[in-house]
């Protein structure tokens, strides 16, 4: 349709998401008669006019024409009557209107409802279908029994009512009759007494008298009471509907039950109920008790309250935990306000709702900083690592525990596996070796207190982290053969960022990789090998990573650890990979914790921490321990110990290795060797450095130095002559070679 006759209205009120509204305008002329209303428009929406479209271009000439057919009068009436029917006291009193409206109707059903209950056995049937609903047999059973009671008692009420008219009749006799005669009696007594016969009939006067003056007063209060009882219902109606809060949830204040609200049963049933999920809404609203029969009792669990509730058939646990940003909201809390977990109790979900706010305020901070004095046992002790969200001190045990922290970068990981490192230093048996890839001084204070401390992301430091893990390796080994009832001071291995040990593209002289994830990639090989056998020795491995994934945090490495922590991460893939299925399916979240808010929450996992029953996972509120303070802390740690030198590098790096020597030794008095053989024992010597070796990496060694393999009985061997005279052939040409 040609743009001629169009209007473009630019009221920001219809101008969203970037688009215009057109309005279609019927052509004011038709056959040369003038329309009588040119501005009844039909709309349409086209896109927002910021690039210079021929069709925008045109649009955006017309509307002075256009406009200027409607009289301004006309116009700015239209345009008044917009901006008071879209305004925000309009839109408030048509809240109010409808609110209080709704209070009164939906009062009147509430109150029709409860008479109605009163007098049958719906509400009997009622809370019986809602026990059943709920699964609780031996509940229904007990409404049933009531129901029962209740229709025989109905019935006897209904066969007295039968008998009823003549008992009544007989009744009022009787009762005139006595009534009289106790008048005529107290009449007699008075007229004896005055001597005056009068006084015969005077109580029955009075009685006349007292009965006229009811009935006056009666006929006097009848009219208004009947001019106001409709307005005293109305009021009744509306208050019933006031204090179920009746209304349509838009029509409601918006502070009603705002921020920093007590939780009290019924908000958490009505959050609940306005979730979204049906049969959770229909259940709720069949029970009796309108729904309080789900709920445990509320509890105060730190800075906020915890409340199990048991959800009736129908509904899964999963449901409600995948409504957590509604039922927040519904709650009148932030999404990070309010943790779903499921505990023990089947169908059945645990709340933990936060004062509005509190989750914001600091923790204070930790005992290492404020107890100068404080200790720590390797074995028994615990890490005051912070605090739950119950408020109490969150204390991890370290004894045999490979640990891995993960998170976002900047969220607190180096800090918060720090600490653990900071508390374990002060006893003094802990060897640390330490491993810093991102090298800018976080750990700088273990300078003088670890055996090793390399600090630094590139390639060598890998090659010298992977080393010293390749040494945990030996010494672990070395320990596990150790005579039974040796006792192994404890050993624990630190790389921080390790993802960048993963990802190293470095390959060794031996042809093996120094990262990546592949049976002879040295670093995971050598985490795998601590993983299987370390906790035994006391050979531990702690690792702290960021943004896991696949390839910087591989499965097997990540499900060795057996504490397993994470900081705020991107999606839920990754709070599975940080903390594994279980734990998130049994409610963890960290990817639902706020990047940059909560530095130094954690979600934990696995064992060394107390864990509710049932649960599988718990948040931890790190103290935070600032690198000033950690430096007092590892001085008063070094005050403790034997002083240590600090290696930055490996044992191995200052060690070469000496191939064709090598050779040689494993011959042995061996005058021939298959290669195969020499391999296999070169690999023994020295696994770190043979193990990826090929024959064909023996071949070109022994070729170069003029002693190949060669073969004999149709396999290839390795002569002792020919390599103990390359041997000394080298060793006839090192002196020549120093001299130059
Ligand atoms: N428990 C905590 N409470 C409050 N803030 C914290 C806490 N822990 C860390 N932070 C803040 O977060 C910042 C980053 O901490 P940290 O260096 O441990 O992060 P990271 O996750 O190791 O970062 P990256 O991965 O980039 O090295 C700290 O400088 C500090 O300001």
């Amino acid at each position: 349709m040609s743009l001629e006759g169009l209007e473009v209205n630019h009221d920001p009120l219809n101008d969203q998401h970037g688009t215009t509204v057109v309005e279609d305008a019927v052509p004011d002329t038709v056959g040369g008669a003038v329309l009588p209303f040119p501005d009844l428009l039909t709309k349409t929406t086209l896109p927002a006019p910021d690039a210079p479209t021929e069709a925008s271009t045109r649009a955006t000439i017309r509307p002075a024409r256009i406009r200027g057919t409607l009289p301004p009068r006309l116009l700015r009436a239209a345009q008044l009557t917009r901006r008071v029917a879209t305004h925000e006291r309009t839109a408030a009193a048509a809240r109010f209107t409808v609110r209080h409206g709704m209070f009164a109707t939906a009062g009147a059903g509430i109150l029709a409802r409860r008479g109605w209950e009163s007098r049958t056995t719906a509400r009997y049937e009622r809370m019986m279908r809602a026990a059943e609903a709920a699964g609780q047999p031996e509940v229904a059973m007990e409404w049933e029994q009531r129901a029962a009671a209740f229709r025989s008692a109905r019935h006897q009420r209904r066969m007295d009512l039968i008998t009823a008219p003549v008992r009544l009749a007989k009744s009022l006799l009787v009762g005139t009759l006595a009534t009289a005669a106790g008048l005529l009696a107290l009449g007699i007594a008075m007229a004896i007494s005055t001597h005056h016969v009068g006084e015969t009939i005077a109580p029955a006067m009075f009685a006349i008298h007292l009965a006229t003056m009811v009935v006056y007063i009666a006929s006097v209060v009848w009219s208004p009471m009947l001019t106001v009882a409709p307005a005293i219902a109305l009021l009744a109606c509306w208050n019933a509907g006031r204090k179920r809060q009746a209304a349509p949830s838009w029509a409601l204040p918006t502070n009603n039950g705002g921020d920093g609200e007590p939780i009290t049963p019924s908000s958490v049933v009505l959050a609940l109920r306005d979730l979204g999920i049906a049969p959770l809404r229909k259940a709720i609203l069949e029970m009796g008790d309108a729904g309080a029969g789900m709920l445990g009792p509320i509890t105060i669990a730190g800075c906020g309250v915890e409340v199990d509730v048991q959800l009736p058939t129908g509904v899964t646990t999963v449901e409600v935990q995948n409504k957590r940003r509604k039922l927040a909201e519904n709650l009148n809390r932030h999404e990070h306000e309010v943790f779903i977990t499921i505990p023990q109790a089947a169908r059945t979900v645990r709340l933990w709702i936060a004062d509005s706010g509190a989750l914001d305020q600091p923790i204070g901070p930790s005992p290492l900083v404020t107890d100068a004095t404080a200790t720590a046992n390797y074995k028994t002790g615990r890490a005051p690592w912070g605090q739950d969200l119950r408020g109490d001190a969150a204390l991890i045990s370290l004894f045999q525990r490979h640990l891995l922290v993960t998170g976002l970068s900047n969220q607190g990981k180096t800090v918060s596996l720090r600490s653990l490192a900071l508390w374990l230093a002060l006893d003094p048996t802990v060897e640390f070796r330490i491993a810093d890839l991102k090298g800018v001084g976080d750990w700088g204070m273990f300078d003088g207190l670890a055996t090793v401390l390399i600090q630094g992301p590139t390639d060598d430091h890998v090659i010298d982290a992977t080393e010293m893990l390749e040494e945990l390796v030996e010494e672990m080994e070395r320990r596990i053969q150790a005579p039974a009832g040796t006792v192994f001071p404890p050993l624990i291995g630190i790389v921080d960022e390790a993802q960048v040990a993963f990802m190293c593209p470095v390959v060794g002289a031996d042809k093996r990789p120094y990262g990546g994830t592949k049976a002879t990639s040295r670093y995971f090989m050598a985490a795998r090998k601590i993983h299987n056998q370390g906790r035994v020795v006391n050979v531990l491995l702690w690792q702290g990573t960021q943004d896991p994934t696949d390839q910087n945090l591989p499965k097997l490495v990540r499900e060795g650890a057996h504490i397993r922590a994470s900081l705020v991460v991107g999606t839920e893939a990754q709070a599975r990979m940080a903390l594994g299925d279980k734990a998130v399916n049994g409610g963890a979240a960290p990817h639902l914790l706020r990047q940059g808010l909560d530095k130094g929450t954690l979600v934990v996992t696995g064992d060394g921490i107390k864990l509710a029953p049932g649960q599988s996972s718990i948040t931890v509120r790190t103290h935070y321990i600032p690198d000033a303070e950690a430096i007092e802390i590892t001085d008063r740690a070094k005050a403790e110990r034997t002083a240590v030198t600090t290696r930055a590098a490996t044992e191995k790096d200052t060690e070469e290795v000496d191939p064709l020597a090598d050779v040689a030794q494993v011959l042995g008095d061996a005058p021939r060797m298959l290669t195969r053989e020499v391999l296999q024992r070169l690999a023994d010597l020295n696994p770190g450095f043979y193990r990826a070796w090929s024959p064909q990496d023996l071949k070109q060694l022994l070729e170069s130095v003029g002693a190949a393999p060669h073969k004999s009985d149709g396999q290839m061997v390795v002569t002792r002559a020919k390599v103990l005279a390359a041997l000394a052939r080298r060793d006839d040409d090192a002196p020549e070679s120093d001299a130059e």
